[in-house]
């Protein structure tokens, strides 16, 4: 009674013949228009409310943080990402430095680019992805099981090599609180460890490496919104040596691009399923305690009362009259209140500094044959750009080619 109305579910299948999963997002909002900001579909049998636009997500996620920060149960994990392409291309590139950053927060280490690990972990995510539209649960679930196999190693090295008390990484801060907890009957243990590390694995490695295609997609096929970027560089670092993250505060159109290929990128465009944690009221309807809760973050990134330039690709979102960096409150690809991204601020240290080193080294050319730059995302629970190809050359000296 009073539950947000939506499209005549049929038996068993509920909606999800009507949805098409490639065109998820696109379909989400052609519902949008019919049955409002609220509106409920349903996933098989359970149903699912889609939330839609800046009031409805804050007056959920943020307002009701605690009621609307449940997750349901029995869904496949929905933090998957597409990954196409062999060894020279920019995806694999980026998807190995994002890896990288995320083994030397969790087990303390890096991978060389060949080494057995950091391959396998690509080649399961690139062959679960590749699957995401067919009958891929069951090969989503053998990947999983092989990561989770070489993480369950990294454990029982740790085990051996951690000096207690001296943590060098999360598995070993992990170790020592369930030291300390012994049998008090905690949630800690080695097991529990093992699948937070393959949670963080893939929910921190694809997000960020996806929107790095995104950036270099854009970047490419607007040189002069690159240039404008590395002047601003080269004035703010001068000599120094490094890029730090306090920079940021003196490149306000540095961070305006990245803001800008944040909300274009649209990662994750229906964040991670919520479920309602009582029963609650939203924007006038009733909902039941345990209903699937999906917020369409990307119905915020571009909406058009929202948003100077809502369509189009222009940092201009993020600047006010003066040329100084604002945020608008729209701005959220990593969702918002009690549930948001965890990994935010590692996110975007990654994204700045990334981005900064190697506008500052490179200049990057779409290249000659490559045709008309096809912006359209490749929906796959995540967004990715479609496949490309990176033309390099070294800023100031000769060409290093596509
Ligand atoms: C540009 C990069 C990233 C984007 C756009 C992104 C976006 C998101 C979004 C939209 C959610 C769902 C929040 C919700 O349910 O309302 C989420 C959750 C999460 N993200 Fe990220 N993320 C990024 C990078 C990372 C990184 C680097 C890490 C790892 C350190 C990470 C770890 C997580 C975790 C653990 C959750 C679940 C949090 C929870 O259940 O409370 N993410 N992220």
């Amino acid at each position: 009674k009073n539950f947000p109305p939506g499209p005549q579910p049929i038996p068993i299948f509920g909606n999800l013949l009507q949805l098409n999963l490639g065109k998820l997002v696109r379909d989400l909002k052609k519902l949008s228009e019919r049955y409002g900001k609220v509106y409920s579909i349903y996933l098989g049998r359970k149903p699912a409310v889609v939330l839609n636009g800046l009031q409805a997500m804050k007056e959920a996620l943020v307002t009701q943080s605690v009621e609307f920060a449940g997750r349901p149960k029995g869904l496949m994990i929905n933090h998957l990402l597409q990954n196409k392409g062999n060894a020279t291309d920019p995806q694999t590139l980026f998807h190995k430095a994002t890896f990288n950053i995320i083994c030397t927060v969790l087990v303390g280490t890096r991978f060389k680019h060949e080494d057995e690990f950091l391959q396998l972990n690509i080649r399961c995510i690139r062959e679960t992805t590749k699957t995401i539209n067919g009958p891929w649960a069951m090969k989503a679930f053998q990947n999983m099981n092989m990561i989770r196999k070489s993480l369950a190693d990294q454990v029982s090295q740790h085990k051996e090599s951690r000096v207690p008390g001296e943590p060098r990484d999360l598995t070993d801060c992990y170790l020592d609180e369930m030291e300390k907890r012994g049998d008090d009957g905690s949630s800690f243990s080695e097991n529990q460890l093992v699948f937070y590390l393959l949670d963080l694995f893939f929910a921190g490695t694809d997000t960020t490496s996806n929107t790095l295609l995104t950036a270099f997609l854009y970047l490419m096929t607007h040189p002069d919104v690159q240039e404008r970027c590395q002047k601003e560089i080269d004035k703010v670092l001068g000599e120094k040596m490094q890029v730090s993250f306090v920079d940021r505060h003196r490149m306000p159109y540095t961070q305006a691009v990245i803001h800008e290929v944040q909300r274009v990128a649209d990662t994750v465009p229906l964040a991670a399923f919520h479920a309602t944690t009582k029963d609650t009221r939203l924007m006038g309807y009733d909902i039941p305690k345990g209903t699937i809760i999906i917020p369409n973050l990307s119905s915020v990134l571009s909406e058009e009362t929202q948003w100077k330039f809502p369509h189009e690709f222009n940092p201009s979102n993020f600047l006010n009259d003066e040329g100084e960096f604002v945020k608008p409150e729209a701005f959220m690809p990593f969702s918002a209140g009690s549930r948001v991204c965890l990994g935010e601020g590692l996110a975007r240290m990654e994204l700045f500094l990334i981005l900064v080193t190697l506008l500052r080294r490179f200049k990057f050319i779409w290249p000659e044959d490559a045709g008309v730059p096809d912006y359209t995302p490749v929906f796959g629970l995540t967004h990715s750009p479609k496949h490309y190809r990176l033309g390099v050359r070294l800023r100031g000296s000769g060409d290093l080619g596509p």
